[in-house]
């Protein structure tokens, strides 16, 4: 963390008149901006070569990490604040002024006629501005995406140089310029601006919005078509099975011969195509799944038979006896009889299941079309995260469990997501994170920072940075009530973003019920969860809020109702209330009258998790 910035002013005209410096003051404003938090010192000096070294020294011995300068950089004869400032550093950093040139000359050819030098003394960066409000402007965009690196190497800063590296990861290199003023925390709303909405109206904005996502088609082998909804109907263009097969180990005969000795003419195994046909008296040997030879019209089961004769060696079966008369198509399945040729195998907007795909590809097909789904980018944010990866914990810090968390549960119903890692609670940081996001995915799922805290920036960077239309920013649920629903125009496409509050089961709740719903419909599945009535195992106590209560169930044979316990404490906090969870119960807000359920009440439950972890 920055904890102090020294913006000098080195103006002979501004020295006599501090009203006429107006550069100093930009400086000040923009050095504010991404530095909140540190103390900004500013002074008016005058071209003075040995009052500006003594200045730069003081200020670097008082371990003020950024030393940022405006004006003296000329070629007037007085302009000296480069020589200044190479007196006074320990090492040059030339790119930093020559990026700042380059940027410059593609505005105006006097760039050509600032000297400004940027360096290091011990611990501190300097960086020379030109003296006028426009340059500083231009030249300070052009250094803000790094000056926080370059800080962070300096006061050898381990976690934010690791913040950064982590960040680049991610592709979030480059803090974006915010509309958003973090400066004014005083002036700050006391009440949150957002209209608290019932859950059945945020449903339906969720629905409604998501409904304009165009349907989207693409080709998937058939091993990832698990779960993906059939874009269109799909037929059997050949008959299952493709030839007159066994049922049966045994011997393929002609009904008509009824019982009796048979010559054995041929083996058939399975896979072996037969080549001549059998004639009166005569049977081949079969297995399960071979085709039978034409003429034959019955398999007759090895358990019906008996050895007449055979080579005396054991090796060749010469005749057998039928014992049993056959009937005509006995232990036969006939051509195109389990899947006629044209039978339909799955239809429109069918979600793919195992033996589906098992059915494609034994008819031939090794890919499927099915509907495409929006692209899922996750995102942390809040300046306590780090990586669950960091053996060592911070003081303050905790480990991002959401993304991890969140990926999972997504997969885990069937969608994919980008990671773009974790984004401190900076506006410029947001918007940069924000913008790489957008370049690659439809749908924004983040979570932290939405409630109404000075640093819970996501909702004014969306309005302010994207110029977003917030749907929802508060939900009258539990937990989860500052879930936030927009979306914006951004490259020319629409983007959908679910920022969900930070705290771990809020954002599991939250995703499942509104992340994953909208999902599920913008795919083409049914986007209500599945709901069971259940009866609840012990008495709960009501929030005023209507209450997502994570629960297991069991099916207890005395009662047609299954039953619900609930897991433990259900603070928004403690992530082990959705660990086995099965159900999410859906519990109404407390009224002066009901402030508990008692044990035995019955209640609807949403089925979000797994079947195979209910007991019985
Ligand atoms: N003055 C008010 N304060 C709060 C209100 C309110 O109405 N007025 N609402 C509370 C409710 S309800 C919730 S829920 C939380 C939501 O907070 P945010 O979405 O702003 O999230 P943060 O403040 O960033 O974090 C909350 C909590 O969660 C932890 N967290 C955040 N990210 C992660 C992560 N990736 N992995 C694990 N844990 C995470 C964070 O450390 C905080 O403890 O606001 C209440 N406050
Ligand atoms: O709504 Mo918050 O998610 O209770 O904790
Ligand atoms: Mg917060």
């Amino acid at each position: 963390m920055v904890k102090a910035v020294a913006v000098i002013t080195i103006s002979d005209t501004c020295f006599k008149d501090h009203s006429q410096d107006t550069s100093g003051p930009t400086l000040a404003n923009l050095a504010r901006k991404i530095y909140p938090e540190a103390n900004i010192h500013t002074l008016i000096i005058p071209d003075e070569k040995e009052l500006i070294e003594r200045e730069l020294k003081y200020y670097c011995d008082s371990n003020v990490e950024l030393v940022l300068t405006t004006g003296g950089t000329g070629l007037a004869h007085r302009d000296v604040t480069p020589e200044a400032t190479k007196a006074i550093i320990q090492k040059e950093v030339p790119a930093l002024t020559t990026a700042i040139t380059l940027e410059s000359l593609k505005k105006t050819p006097m760039a050509m006629l600032s000297r400004s030098v940027a360096g290091i003394r011990d611990k501190t960066l300097i960086i020379n501005f030109p003296g006028s409000k426009k340059a500083v402007l231009e030249c300070f965009e052009v250094v803000r995406p790094v000056l926080s690196h370059a800080i962070a190497l300096l006061q050898n800063d381990q976690s934010e140089v690791r913040t950064i590296h982590d960040s680049m990861q991610f592709g979030n290199t480059c803090p974006h310029h915010s509309n958003v003023d973090t400066t004014k925390v005083a002036l700050r709303a006391r009440e949150s601006p957002f209209p608290m909405l019932e859950m059945s109206e945020a449903w339906k904005l969720v629905d409604t919005i998501m409904a304009q996502w165009p349907e989207h088609f693409e080709i998937v082998s058939l091993e990832d078509g698990l779960g993906r909804v059939v874009a269109q109907r799909i037929c059997a263009m050949e008959p299952m099975p493709p030839f007159d097969a066994s049922v049966k180990d045994g011997y393929a005969c002609i009904s008509s011969d009824g019982a009796g000795v048979r010559r054995v003419r041929a083996a058939l195994t399975a896979g072996e195509a037969p080549t001549t046909p059998l004639i009166a008296g005569e049977c081949a040997r079969i297995n399960t799944g071979a085709a039978l030879p034409a003429g034959a019209d019955c398999v007759v089961q090895v358990e019906d038979t008996k050895l007449v004769s055979a080579t005396e060696d054991g090796y060749t079966e010469l005749e057998v006896e039928i014992m049993v008369a056959p009937a005509p198509r006995q232990d036969v399945r006939p051509i195109g009889s389990d899947v006629p040729m044209g039978t339909v195998l799955v239809n429109k907007c069918d979600v793919l299941d195992a033996a589906q795909i098992g059915m494609l590809a034994g008819a031939g097909y090794q890919n499927v079309t099915v509907r495409a789904c929006p692209r899922v980018a996750l995102m942390s944010t809040g300046n306590e995260l780090q990586e669950p990866s960091e053996t060592k914990l911070r003081p303050a810090h905790i480990r991002d469990s959401n993304r991890t968390m969140l990926k999972t549960l997504l997969r885990e119903h069937g969608y994919e997501s980008l990671d773009c890692g974790i984004v401190r609670d900076s506006p410029e940081l947001l918007v940069g994170a924000i913008t790489t996001a957008f370049r690659s995915a439809d749908v924004l799922v983040c979570t932290g920072g939405v409630s109404m805290g000075e640093r819970d920036l996501l909702k004014p960077v969306l309005l302010k940075d994207f110029n977003a239309t917030l749907h929802f920013g508060r939900v009258r649920m539990k937990p989860g009530k500052p879930s936030t629903f927009a979306t914006c125009e951004f490259e020319g496409k629409t983007k959908y973003i679910f920022a969900l509050p930070g705290n771990p089961v809020s954002a599991y709740v939250c995703c499942l019920l509104f992340v994953i719903r909208a999902l599920r419909a913008s795919c083409g599945r049914p986007a209500d969860w599945p709901r069971l009535r259940v009866r609840l195992a012990h008495s709960v106590p009501l929030d005023p809020r209507p209450e997502y209560a994570r629960a297991t169930v069991r099916f207890p044979p005395s009662d047609d109702v299954p039953t619900a316990t609930l897991l433990g404490s259900q603070c928004s906090s403690r992530l082990l209330s959705a660990c086995g969870a099965s159900v999410l119960l859906e519990l109404p807000g407390a009224t002066d009258a009901t402030r508990q359920l008692p044990a035995g009440t019955t209640v609807p439950a949403l089925i979000t998790g797994r079947f195979d972890i209910m007991t019985s």
